[in-house]
């Protein structure tokens, strides 16, 4: 886990802009554009809303005002909660004050506002109009912090309503989660910082105890230290030294998006970690580890299906839904719903939890899906809708509908599939395409067999002035064995269940479709249980191509979802082909590619007395209680030539296990050492990338630390790049100077350590730092610097490069070391934004890695990044 989970008081740059709902858009101003030329009518979406009695009569009004009303900003706080908390203290102690104290035609501003049910206020919403933003200053520095907080991830902007599905999933550290259509990520972030919960507590108190142990310096934070036996006797799970022991697995079925993942996810700097690009209607069974010597796959405690939808509760954002509402969207999304939803439950353990969402309040996408699932799962024995009214106090919610109405493509309104069919008898099947039996309230179901669907929630946007929303959180109780797509309701049939994912019967990543009734998915886990390898035979049936997506299935979505909500046709057909055949399937690494899919690279984990690692232990004098068995390269050679990533145990196991099996992984591991030209014998060749410091620091020998205690000492380093430290320069570095001037040259970390001193830190923090012949250097980007010094200085000034300083002098005493630090911080500088992806970075051959200058013509250096 990385900075934010650690507390390293700083994130990885984003750069904004890109995806909607991303979370990472610096224009705080202009996202909502052309919100006001749109019409806010739509005669089948407010006949179908106003049909459903959605709201009693008395509230319809007010629903409809709202749902035309455009939506306020909101954001959450992001990282680890010490770190988001520190945050948003900023936010509390400083802005607001500032916002609350302006006046305008003699009326007090509306400032932000925390979001009352959100835990520990770490969310706000805003409603201030552009033009009062624009006017006065509190509100322009207010701006210029989100912005700046934003850009390197310490501020994640989404909508208020897409936070409640990750805090209804109650994950625990430890826990094994899968978040199936996860683009572009709000809520991976959300569910990551949950999986890392108590990880920066519990890892200090670790070194805390093996500093005692040691008799070492430990950080005066007044932490109790407790003994390894007490902390195996509490709770919290010590058995990786305090480090979080949980997984998240988020994937997309769309490779672009899941490149927009990649880019919200990749900050938070998680080994814990994999996003992969599959269709969930039959994401592949996991192979993991077995101590029985039988094939095991992998169930998750807990996953999350926000599936793509027609998105109509997003109208305040996305006016364009106003336009394009027609009742074939939600018709047309349904089957692909309930697809998800049931591989879900049968990926998920016994006493686990599945929450199922959309950002549509159409009872097609939602009711319909968690009862048309249970049906054919086996109902409220196998499965049960939770009651969650007592979770998110203060959150104003709905109760789910237990009976409603389909509206056909022509406008026309159904309350029963009987009425369906007796229609259909009269007067032909035309105009009835897209509806289903499985669409329709089961009102033949006996009264014990009802399923509870006042459990399932609904969020409407006059109650708490949001987007609408529907969540329901569903456990399984029992395995269950899912009835083929073609069971009806009315007409059960007793033959043709398929047993769901038992741990060791697996659908395997090349299989066919998961869809149950499928023969092939039949096959595969008669292949299998009897723990045996499944067949490698290729199975492709009919049910292949089961997983249409709207588009394909010709239904008409709205223009503005497609991006955000819908799989694109093309891409699932794309996604289809690159799939590797079972014949693929363990020809391992060299397989040949098929010209349409995407390149990634390779992940191979080093052994751990790898030359080049040996040579990182031995000068950062790495402890041996720090695990060397998790470091990975990405690329065909599992050779250490730019970067070296680590990954946490699990992740490791399922990278090696799974990825000749046809998984198609995209992202993990954590960027822990980048290789660089440096001058010195004594040097080691890499230095401690910015995103893995967190994770190695408290494992760094005393040797490569230097120990920061005064607000002051910190600020020059944020403000100045390369100030001097040779000659007498070290005398201006206050407390760190003498360390910094018999500190070897190379790389080495800086560890702001906490006090009560009135000019000391109250949140430690830790960062790169490179001492090179004659100056010293955070490595950091700009942007950070920039961030840091705002939000822990309120100081906006430009910074000063001193290295430059130096090279406009005529005669400017410049090292050739200092020069090649300023390239590698302009190097680092693109560390993280837009970056190319890693595979791209470390694919770059030796000869063609860009060459950089410093802009004085003289250095050069070289470095993928
Ligand atoms: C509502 S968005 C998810 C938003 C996301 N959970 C977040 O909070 O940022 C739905 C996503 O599902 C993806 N998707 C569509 N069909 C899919 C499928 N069959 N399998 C997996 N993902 C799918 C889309 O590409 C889209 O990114």
């Amino acid at each position: 886990m990385g900075k934010n989970f650690r507390g390293r008081g700083r994130g990885r740059g984003g750069g904004g802009g890109r995806g909607r709902g991303a979370g990472n858009r610096n224009n705080w101003e202009n996202t909502r554009g052309d919100y006001k030329e749109v019409v806010k009518s739509n005669k089948l979406f407010e006949k179908y809303y106003d049909e459903l009695n959605v709201v009693e009569e008395d509230e319809k009004s007010e629903f409809w005002t709202a749902l035309r009303r455009e939506l306020p900003n909101s954001f959450r706080f992001a990282g680890s909660k010490g770190h988001a908390l520190a945050v948003q203290k900023r936010l509390v102690e400083h802005y607001i004050p500032e916002i609350t104290s302006v006046r305008y035609d003699g009326e007090a501003v509306e400032p932000p506002r925390p979001v009352e049910w959100f835990p520990e206020k770490l969310a706000w919403s805003m409603t201030t109009p552009k033009n009062v933003v624009r006017k006065f200053a509190p509100f322009k520095s207010f701006q210029k912090f989100l912005v700046s907080e934003t850009s390197v991830g310490n501020i994640s902007r989404q909508e208020i309503v897409s936070m409640i599905p990750p805090l209804l999933m109650d994950v625990r550290p430890g826990h094994t989660v899968l978040d199936l259509c996860a683009a572009p990520g709000s809520k991976s972030a959300q569910l990551i910082e949950m999986v890392h919960g108590g990880e920066e507590a519990r890892i200090r108190k670790v070194v805390h105890r093996l500093a005692k142990e040691q008799d070492r310096e430990a950080s005066p934070d007044g932490l109790e230290v407790e003994s390894e036996k007490d902390q195996a006797e509490n709770e919290d799970d010590y058995s990786d030294d305090g480090r979080a022991t949980g997984l998240l697995i988020a994937n997309d079925v769309d490779y672009r998006r899941a490149q927009m993942l990649v880019h919200q996810v990749k900050r938070l700097n998680s080994p814990n970690m994999i996003v992969t690009n599959h269709d969930a209607t039959q994401f592949p069974s996991i192979r993991i580890p077995s101590s029985t010597g039988t094939t095991k796959y992998l169930k998750f405690d807990r996953i999350l299906a926000d599936v793509p939808c027609s998105g109509d509760g997003t109208c305040r954002k996305n006016p364009n839904v106003w336009k394009d509402w027609i009742p074939g969207n939600g018709l047309g999304l349904h089957i692909m719903q309930v697809r998800i939803l049931i591989r879900s439950l049968q990926m998920l353990k016994v006493g686990g939890r599945v929450v199922y969402s959309t950002c549509s309040m159409n009872p097609v996408e939602n009711e319909a899906v968690i009862s048309s699932a249970l049906d054919r799962c086996g109902g409220n024995a196998k499965v049960r809708i939770l009651d969650c009214s007592k979770s998110l106090p203060g959150l104003k919610r709905y109760s789910g509908m237990k009976q409603w109405k389909i509206m056909d493509k022509s406008g026309r309104m159904w309350s029963s599939w009987k009425e369906v069919e007796e229609a259909k008898a009269a007067s032909g099947e035309d105009g009835f395409a897209r509806l289903e039996e499985g669409m329709f309230p089961a009102t033949d179901l006996a009264e014990a067999e009802q399923y509870p669907l006042q459990n399932c929630m609904r969020v409407y946007p006059h109650s708490q002035d949001t987007g609408g929303f529907f969540i329901t959180v569903l456990e399984k109780l029992s395995e269950i064995r899912a009835k083929p797509e073609d069971y009806r309701r009315s007409k059960p049939a007793a033959a043709d269940l398929v047993q769901d994912d038992a741990e060791e019967a697996p659908v395997e990543a090349d299989s066919p479709s998961n869809i149950p009734g499928s023969p092939s998915k039949k096959r595969i886990l008669e292949d299998a249980e009897d723990g045996t390898e499944p067949s490698s035979k290729k199975l492709k049936t009919e049910d292949d191509t089961s997983t249409e997506s709207p588009a394909e299935a010709g239904a008409e979505t709205n223009g503005h979802s497609k991006p955000e909500r819908y799989a694109k046709p093309e891409r699932n057909e794309q996604f289809k082909s690159e799939v590797a055949t079972p014949q693929d399937d363990h020809s391992g690494p060299n397989v040949k590619k098929k010209s349409n899919q995407p390149h990634e690279e390779p992940f191979k984990y080093l052994a751990p007395d790898h030359p080049e690692l040996l040579k990182i232990y031995d000068f950062y004098k790495v402890s041996d209680r720090f695990p060397r068995d998790r470091f990975m390269v990405r690329n065909a050679t599992g050779e250490p030539v730019k970067a070296i990533y680590y990954t946490a145990v699990h992740v490791r196991d399922i990278l090696q296990l799974n990825e000749s099996r046809g998984m198609k992984f995209v992202m993990c591991g954590v960027k822990m050492f980048m290789k660089q030209d440096a001058q010195g014998q004594d040097i080691c060749r890499w230095r401690i990338q910015s995103e893995g410091i967190p994770i190695l620091e408290t494992y760094v020998g005393e040797e490569r630390i230097v120990r920061l205690y005064k607000r002051e000492t910190l600020r020059k380093l944020l403000i100045e790049m390369f100030p001097k430290v040779g000659g007498d320069g070290w005398k201006d570095m206050a407390e760190i100077g003498e360390r910094v001037r018999d500190m070897g040259m190379g790389c080495c970390v800086l560890r702001v350590e906490t006090s009560d001193a009135e000019d000391g830190f109250k949140e430690r923090i830790v960062l790169p730092l490179w001492r090179s012949m004659q100056s010293l250097n955070l490595m950091l980007p700009k942007e950070e610097r920039k961030a840091m010094l705002l939000r822990l200085y309120n100081d906006d000034s430009p910074l000063i490069d001193h290295n430059k300083e130096r090279n406009m002098k005529p005669n400017g005493a410049n090292s050739e070391e200092d020069a090649k630090s300023v390239i590698e911080e302009d190097a680092d500088d693109t560390g993280g934004v837009l970056l190319p992806t890693e595979a791209e970075a470390e694919n770059v051959p030796e000869d063609k890695v860009d060459v950089r200058t410093n802009g004085s013509n003289d250095v050069q250096m070289k470095d993928a990044e």
